[in-house]
């Protein structure tokens, strides 16, 4: 996909009062593109999303969309729709006119707003539920009403923060396919804020990882979990840990483990649990330790080694269980296994 300019983060800076919520945020979206702004709490993620859509007026640089700075532009003139946490339906109007809401507020005819809302249900699989309630809904079926409300004005720009955090974890992973299927089905140019990594990694077509008000790190999915540039990153990115150390003539040392094919320079060793086996065989990573956890979860075990360099966790097949805890244990690297920064 081409990064050509759609929606444009420019330079953009949030201040509350004296604290500094984003600082200096610069990031490109694509036309059709879904692009995820991933990190933990308070790391900006939904100031950013404010700003986009004019609830939050940046104190510094510009948001341009399609080629026009819309920074000073008032919400209502935005062409963007936004899915947001809580829904925020209207309690005492139907599914099908807190969809066509919207379009009366715009201006557009009874008749025709009846009829487009009655499409958006349609699009986003709720077909038979014109006239229920939010009340006579169910969370995930609040959540589409949601969803066709935000598409029902054909927005420039779809924004959804952390829009499936209040669903149960089976419904969640239905959610993200349908919402992922019907993005790309719609080509809608989407911006989707969530602290969860596997939502990120899963629906986007690149992920901005940010951290403190800051960006960390952008790139595609697998770039950012096969060659994370961040150590925060390379931690955020969960079941991966990150040694300090030093390399001379390709050897990275740390505290009581080497690993050989270092590029000068890198001072981090980055482990991913995955990549990792318990063996008496020893590859390019020198490291003994202990187990000291093995956690069964069902497909894999999780297990922690405790060595002089710190803890470092393996996720292994459950067809490779771990030996008993208190064993000494050396690890050996798969391919992707270890990398460094
Ligand atoms: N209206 C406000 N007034 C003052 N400070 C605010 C306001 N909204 C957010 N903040 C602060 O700005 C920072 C960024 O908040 P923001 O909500 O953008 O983070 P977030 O990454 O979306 O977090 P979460 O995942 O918890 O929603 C936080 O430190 C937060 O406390």
């Amino acid at each position: 996909m081409s990064h050509k300019h759609y929606l444009t983060l420019d330079n953009i800076t949030a201040i509350y009062g004296d604290s500094v919520a984003v600082s200096g945020l610069t990031i490109e979206v694509a036309k059709g593109e879904l692009l995820s702004l991933l990190g933990p709490s308070g790391c900006g993620k939904t100031t950013t999303l404010r700003m986009i859509a004019g609830f939050v007026q940046p104190s510094e640089g510009r948001v341009i969309l399609n080629g026009e700075d819309i920074s000073k532009r008032p919400v209502h003139t935005r062409n963007i729709g936004v899915v947001f946490q809580s829904y925020a339906l209207f309690p005492h109007l139907t599914a099908l006119d807190n969809v066509g809401f919207g379009l009366r507020m715009r201006h557009v005819g009874k008749a025709d707003s009846r009829a487009r809302a009655a499409a958006a249900l349609d699009t986003v699989g709720l077909g038979g539920y014109y006239d229920r309630y939010p009340g006579q809904l169910s969370g995930g079926q609040q959540q589409r009403v949601a969803l066709a409300r935000a598409l029902v004005i054909e927005p420039d720009v779809l924004l959804l923060d952390e829009p499936l955090s209040n669903l149960d974890a089976h419904l969640r992973a239905d959610m993200r396919t349908e919402i992922r299927t019907l993005q790309q089905r719609l080509g809608i140019t989407t911006v989707f804020v969530t602290h969860d990594q596997q939502e990120a990694l899963a629906m986007s077509d690149r992920v901005a990882v940010m951290n403190k008000g800051l960006l960390a790190e952008i790139g595609t999915p697998v770039a950012l979990c096969d060659r994370p540039h961040s150590p925060f990153t390379a931690s955020f990115l969960g079941a991966r840990t990150v040694i300090e150390g030093k390399t001379e003539n390709g050897l990275f040392s740390a505290p009581g483990l080497t690993c050989e094919g270092a590029p000068s320079g890198a001072t981090r060793l980055v482990l991913r649990a995955s990549r990792l086996r318990l063996s008496g065989e020893t590859g390019p990573l020198h490291v003994s330790g202990t187990l000291v956890n093995a956690a069964f979860l069902g497909d894999t075990y999780e297990a922690d080694i405790q060595s002089a360099c710190g803890t470092i966790r393996l996720i292994v097949p459950s067809d490779m269980p771990p030996p008993p805890l208190g064993t000494p244990c050396s690890i050996q690297t798969q391919p992707g296994g270890a990398t460094f920064i």
